[in-house]
């Protein structure tokens, strides 16, 4: 569904993203994980065409979107959160979400029922006429992606939505988030809790420096000796392994 092929973002000196490639399955959920600054959100914003790559390209069902702005991207269905969740705060949770119902439903009246429809599925049903900025930050994150749900899209793009949640949150908002590719979206997530992560995904890219060092199913990669050295150094997977092995 998502095909990106040498994907480059170069800030001055700084090469975010270095010939990146890779592709995500139309009805799966794909993880992006990597250590801190190794380029994920550079990599998304350029998925979702709030950054131009600086080479490579980006093809959405088969169609080269390169060049295309992310109004466009959102037309044609993909959506994302952000890191940063920054909703309208004195708007109410309804008309947040509204924002992006009204891309499907210009009518005022019918942007509202897609929009109060969305906010009842994310659990923001008794929320729906506060204003966004009474929501605790659970219920931001649940708002963030009612927003993107709202335009109706394809391929939705999570940024860390689960960042910021205590234990407990994080397992209620889990099996939204599978529901939602149960019923056809495709889902490209960032996450650094690998629980939910390994729980979630069926396939895993990790960028490393800006590299695509590792592709496959999320215990595959955490067991790959390029992917533990890239969280904790040069020389800890052999350490690791030396620990690990029975002593004689
Ligand atoms: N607009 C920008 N201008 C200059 N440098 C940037 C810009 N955006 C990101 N960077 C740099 O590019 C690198 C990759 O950043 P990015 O935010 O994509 O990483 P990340 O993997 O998403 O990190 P994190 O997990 O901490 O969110 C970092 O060194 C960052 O400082």
């Amino acid at each position: 569904m998502l095909v990106v092929e040498g994907l480059t973002k170069r800030f001055a000196g700084l090469l975010a993203v270095n010939n990146a490639s890779l592709s995500v399955a139309e009805g799966s959920i794909t993880g992006l994980i990597g250590p801190n600054g190794a380029g994920k959100t550079t990599l998304f914003a350029m998925a979702s065409g709030f950054l131009a790559p600086s080479a490579g390209r980006v093809l959405f069902t088969g169609e080269d979107i390169t060049t295309e702005a992310p109004h466009r991207r959102a037309r044609r269905g993909i959506a994302r959160t952000f890191q940063i969740v920054k909703p309208f705060a004195g708007l109410s949770v309804r008309e947040n979400i509204a924002v992006g119902a009204y891309l499907r439903h210009p009518q005022r009246a019918e942007t509202l029922a897609s929009a109060t429809l969305i906010g009842e599925r994310l659990g923001l049903g008794p929320q729906l006429d506060k204003p966004a900025a009474s929501l605790t930050v659970a219920g931001r994150k649940r708002l963030e992606v009612a927003r993107a749900l709202a335009t109706e899209p394809k391929l939705l793009l999570l940024d860390e939505v689960l960042a910021g949640l205590n234990p407990a949150e994080i397992r209620d908002i889990l099996p939204l988030i599978r529901a939602i590719r149960d019923e056809g979206v495709t889902i490209f997530l960032i996450e650094h809790i690998m629980q939910a992560v390994m729980t979630l995904c069926e396939t895993v890219h990790v960028l490393a420096r800006g590299e695509i060092i590792a592709v496959g199913p999320p215990d595959m990669v955490c067991a790959d000796p390029k992917v533990i050295e890239a969280y904790l150094g040069p020389g800890a997977a052999a350490r690791l392994n030396a620990a690990e092995a029975p002593r004689a």
